[in-house]
């Protein structure tokens, strides 16, 4: 079992020198991170202003332009060579070793040799550049990141809490991760335990949260839990009634000593509520008090907050207005869940602290969420058009691409840029294993539509030390997975397919931590380059309005077919009588959908006539309710 010192030892010099922990948690010397081959990239070359982005990634050039010829910025260079790619072996090794990125204190190397990104490339981005470590610097400083929401943006304060801009924050942060590292080590040991088994402890975490407040926890939990944690943890980050009812089947009698997490910013995603309901139906059914078993991870004063404080609840962790849903798995968000798994959260911070560091240099170089961003702004064309297939080969980051998928998508997926021109910005991400992959679409990769680049995750070891074997002489099982691994990159350079290639030495909880913050930094940078705001979401507000919209109509329907249905003898209607009575003649296709959704649902609906012709349907409820249906 582990220990608190274990899920959050203080052991590593590089945690203490970041300055993160509170004197309760750790304290200790400093050991700045250091850097390598810091030759700066540029000097003094003349730069040149881009043409119109937009125009130049949609062109296609006609056939017979000679390559290059004509062009006048890189990119339009780039379009008019097809993107084709260096391929003299000599060359490419030459280009591999000049541009590899390593950071020793991380055991990370990034290689962009794949990418066929020109020195003229990135010259002519150096402006953007600078101007992107500019925003960076700002923000880290507290300034108002996210104009649309008048909010700050402080994820990189979680793991260098020195950073935040006023003392007030910085307790904040130290207050909420001494007791977060407090109240995991209790619930491990024993002291703080179920109610209904007084002499055991809690064995299972359920948590409930959806988005930024589900995937880098289950992420994390994916890529670092080990295989007998203090508490297993399970998810529900849906409003399937279905996924919920097997979550708690599976639990079984271990739900009374299950500690349920609910985690929302907002406090009010309708989704995690629902999650919420149904988990309190299935303690009350079982007769155990989910107040004793509940903790809530939200904002202060929130509608979560407020029901677990009136409910009272086991215990209650701050989710911070200045940390947005998808970066938040450096908070409570992510952490809470970790601790509780018996993982070193505090490595997770070392991490991602000395990732954040790298990432602060303004030599493009030795910045590896820099040298990232520029290669999604070449290989995408800085508008987008073509997606980031991210093939982790190892099984425990399967959940990686997911994870990017909330924080690239949601970041940079955008109508609008900073000046409010339309722009339709954004990274598509995708992608599941290597080399599992590689049975199920790395077939269309290799020789279909080239709309993509990739990027490896390579883990160089295969099996903890005196594990491993060779399942035929000289060869091992991890030798396979490597070899498929490079066998893919080179299949698919060949045709002139670009792959960027992070490696790591292990899946650690510093190495997750570093990936963690590489990629949000590479989006905050690649934000910057594309002039767009990647801290708000305003496009996921149209389908939750209009979710709501279909749930007030469903209840107008039903109100209207409960008078009908209490009338002697029953009325039967039409779609379009009902529609008609609703006022809402233009939503009759939904109403349809309603009605044959609930009838489905054995909802006391009945609906005599043919389905698939719906203009034959009649419909009535099986039982009116004289009283008004929704009081
Ligand atoms: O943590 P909350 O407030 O429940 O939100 C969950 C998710 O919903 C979103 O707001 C999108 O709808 C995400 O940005 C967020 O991570």
């Amino acid at each position: 079992m582990a220990s608190i010192s274990g899920i959050c030892s203080s052991s590593s010099s590089a945690l203490k020198s970041h300055k993160i922990f509170p004197p309760a948690c750790a304290g200790g010397k400093n050991l700045r991170g250091a850097k390598w081959a810091a030759t700066p990239l540029i000097g003094g070359a003349t730069r040149q202003r881009g043409g119109p982005l937009r125009s130049v990634a949609r062109d296609t050039p006609p056939a017979d332009v000679a390559l290059g010829a004509g062009a006048s910025t890189p990119l339009e260079k780039k379009q008019k060579s097809r993107g084709g790619v260096e391929k003299d072996p000599v060359v490419l090794w030459r280009r591999y070793v000049d541009w590899l990125y390593q950071n020793k204190e991380l055991g990370l190397f990034l290689d962009v040799s794949r990418i066929g990104f020109t020195d003229e490339f990135f010259e002519w981005m150096e402006p953007k550049l600078q101007k992107a470590f500019a925003d960076m610097r700002e923000l880290e400083k507290g300034a108002i990141a996210n104009p649309d929401e008048g909010r700050m943006v402080g994820h990189y304060w979680l793991r260098n809490p020195e950073l935040s801009p006023t003392a007030f924050l910085r307790f904040q942060i130290q207050n909420t991760l001494v007791s977060i590292c407090e109240f995991a080590g209790k619930v491990i040991n024993g002291e703080i335990k179920p109610p209904s088994c007084p002499t055991g402890r809690f064995t299972q975490v359920l948590s409930v949260g959806i988005g930024g407040s589900a995937l880098g926890p289950q992420f994390v939990a994916e890529a670092l839990a080990p295989d007998n944690p203090p508490l297993k943890i399970r998810f529900i980050d849906n409003t399937d009634p279905a996924g919920i009812d097997h979550q708690i089947a599976q639990l079984g009698p271990e739900l009374a000593s299950t500690l349920v997490i609910v985690i929302s910013k907002s406090g009010g995603t309708p989704e995690t509520r629902n999650g919420l309901l149904e988990v309190q139906k299935a303690f009350r059914e079982a007769g155990l008090d989910f107040s004793k078993q509940g903790v809530a991870i939200t904002q202060e004063n929130s509608l979560l907050d407020n029901t677990a404080r009136i409910e009272g609840w086991v215990a209650r962790f701050p989710m911070f207005d200045w940390v947005g849903g998808r970066t938040s798995e450096m908070s409570a968000v992510g952490l809470l869940p970790a601790a509780l798994q018996g993982i070193d959260i505090k490595e997770m911070l070392v991490g991602a602290s000395i990732m954040d560091e790298a990432n602060r240099s303004t030599v493009v170089k030795n910045n590896p969420a820099a040298l990232l961003a520029l290669c999604w702004y070449w290989a995408s064309d800085g508008v987008g058009s073509k997606d980031m297939v991210v093939l982790p080969y190892k099984d425990s980051l399967l959940l990686f691409s997911r994870y990017l998928q909330q924080l690239v998508m949601e970041s940079l997926g955008k109508e609008f840029d900073l000046d409010g021109n339309r722009v339709n910005q954004g990274l598509s991400v995708y992608g599941n294993k290597g080399s599992t992959d590689q049975h199920a679409y790395i077939q269309q990769l290799r020789e279909g539509v080239h709309n993509f680049f990739v990027t490896f995750i390579e883990v160089l070891r295969d099996r903890p030390p005196g594990h491993d074997w060779e399942l035929e002489p000289g060869v091992t099982c991890g030798d396979y997975l490597f070899g498929m691994m490079q066998g893919t990159r080179a299949a698919l350079y060949s045709n002139d397919r670009e792959s960027i290639t992070v490696t790591v030495q292990e899946v650690t909880p510093r190495a997750v931590g570093a990936l963690i913050a590489l990629y949000e930094r590479a989006v905050g940078l690649y934000a910057s380059l594309v002039n767009i705001n990647a801290y708000h979401q305003p496009g996921v507000e149209a389908g939750k309005k209009a979710a709501g919209e279909v749930l007030a109509l469903q209840k107008r329907v039903l109100t209207i077919l409960n008078e009908a249905s209490c009338k002697e003898p029953v009325e039967p209607l039409t779609l379009e009588e009902i529609a008609d009575r609703c006022h809402a003649a233009e939503e009759i296709e939904m109403i349809y959908k309603i009605i044959a959704h609930m009838a489905a649902n054995d909802r006391a609906i009945i609906a005599e006539g043919n389905c698939g012709s719906p203009r034959s349907i009649k419909v009535f409820l099986g039982e009116c309710n004289v009283d008004d249906l929704f009081t």
